[in-house]
């Protein structure tokens, strides 16, 4: 039998949500990773250190008895966002990063910055005291196509605001773009992206061929075949300004099997054997270390895990649950529609 054996991978973007849901999903999670940035986009979002210190607790409560997983949390960016408590919350060892997500950008964003310039404080001292901003990058306004709003936000947001604030350390996550690709690797300093497992496998076909299909449904959404491509070149490549955030985003089904489904892809359960997977089948198995376990560490200026883990390739597939049950109801998981044969050993 074929086997791997990694530094246990991290997840440098997951949402974990609260309350029941947060009970069923948690495991999923703290059963491979060691740790994971925490999204803020709470219904009503993480603003505060205060809040993040609250939900880090709820969090530590709903961790499964004997697993071991460190919550990295984020505050949610707002206009009215106070310099002073998220210094306080870096100092503190609280808050690894700060999340703009542009007003309506995706789910529970309404409470979003519009205006870059009423941010500009924070982001100031952010750079002063080192804390990375992880960005959602997509522009909303109208006009912009819903699959260029990424390439369109690195033109008009992201480059200017790096221009303007050198110093800023930058994640940009969730990249779906051959534009993303390049924009961060033609940076000199400062700036590096989070890859989903799901866009290295699906383009927006999965969305769209032989009917509406909600469940391949997130934002950014999936793009054509040559970006799926790019994004693959850059995970599989071993380059250090790329790294695994799963964006791991659940919803009940009902939510997503509706005339306006919610966005997001629930991919916590299986991302490791869809990375194997997806690292096997472009002959860059010896980097899949790279990507889920030391390029996002070495990013956030942490040290990667001592603990490893054993992923082994077995001829028979390896059968994942169509969906998981929680105590908000069911959540369908990512179905990669190919046979996985790579499996965590226990
Ligand atoms: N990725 C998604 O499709 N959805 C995320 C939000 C986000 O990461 O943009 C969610 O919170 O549901
Ligand atoms: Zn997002
Ligand atoms: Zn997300």
């Amino acid at each position: 039998m074929q086997s791997l054996t990694i530094r246990r991978p991290d997840d440098w973007h997951l949402h974990l949500r609260d309350g029941a849901m947060l009970e069923g999903v948690i495991g999923d999670t703290s059963s491979t990773f060691a740790r994971a940035i925490i999204m803020p986009n709470l219904v009503p979002p993480v603003v505060t250190t205060a809040d993040a210190t609250a939900y880090r607790e709820r969090i530590m409560k709903a961790l499964p008895a004997g697993h071991r997983f460190q919550p990295l949390m984020t505050l949610y960016l707002t206009e009215h966002t106070s310099a002073d408590d998220v210094e306080e919350g870096k100092k503190s060892g609280l808050i690894t990063a700060v999340k703009l997500y542009p007003a309506g950008a995706t789910t529970n964003s309404h409470g979003g910055v519009r205006d870059m310039e009423k941010a500009m404080p924070v982001l100031e001292r952010m750079a002063k005291i080192g804390l990375p901003l992880c960005v959602h990058g997509e522009v909303t306004t109208p006009d912009v196509d819903i699959f260029d709003r990424e390439a369109v936000f690195i033109e008009t947001v992201l480059d200017p605001l790096r221009r303007r604030l050198p110093e800023l350390k930058i994640t940009m996550e969730h990249v779906t773009t051959a534009d993303g690709i390049d924009y961060i690797k033609s940076a000199k300093a400062n700036l590096a992206g989070s890859i989903t497992t799901h866009h290295l496998i699906i383009n927006r076909n999965a969305i769209l061929v032989g009917g509406i299909r909600p469940h391949y449904y997130c934002l950014p959404v999936a793009k054509r075949e040559n970006h799926r491509l790019a994004l693959r070149a850059a995970a599989t490549s071993g380059d250090a300004r790329f790294f695994l955030g799963t964006d791991s985003a659940p919803h009940v089904d009902p939510l997503k099997e509706c005339a306006c489904g919610c966005a997001g892809i629930y991919t916590s359960i299986n991302t490791m054997s869809c990375l194997a997977h997806v690292f096997e089948q472009d002959g860059a198995l010896d980097r899949l270390e790279a990507f889920a376990s030391l390029n996002g560490p070495a990013w956030y200026g942490l040290e990667p895990n001592e603990e490893r883990i054993t992923l082994e390739r077995q001829d028979a597939p390896v059968v994942f649950p169509a969906r998981i049950e929680t105590g908000a109801g069911p959540v369908t998981v990512f179905d990669p529609m190919f046979a996985l044969h790579w499996q965590i050993k226990a």
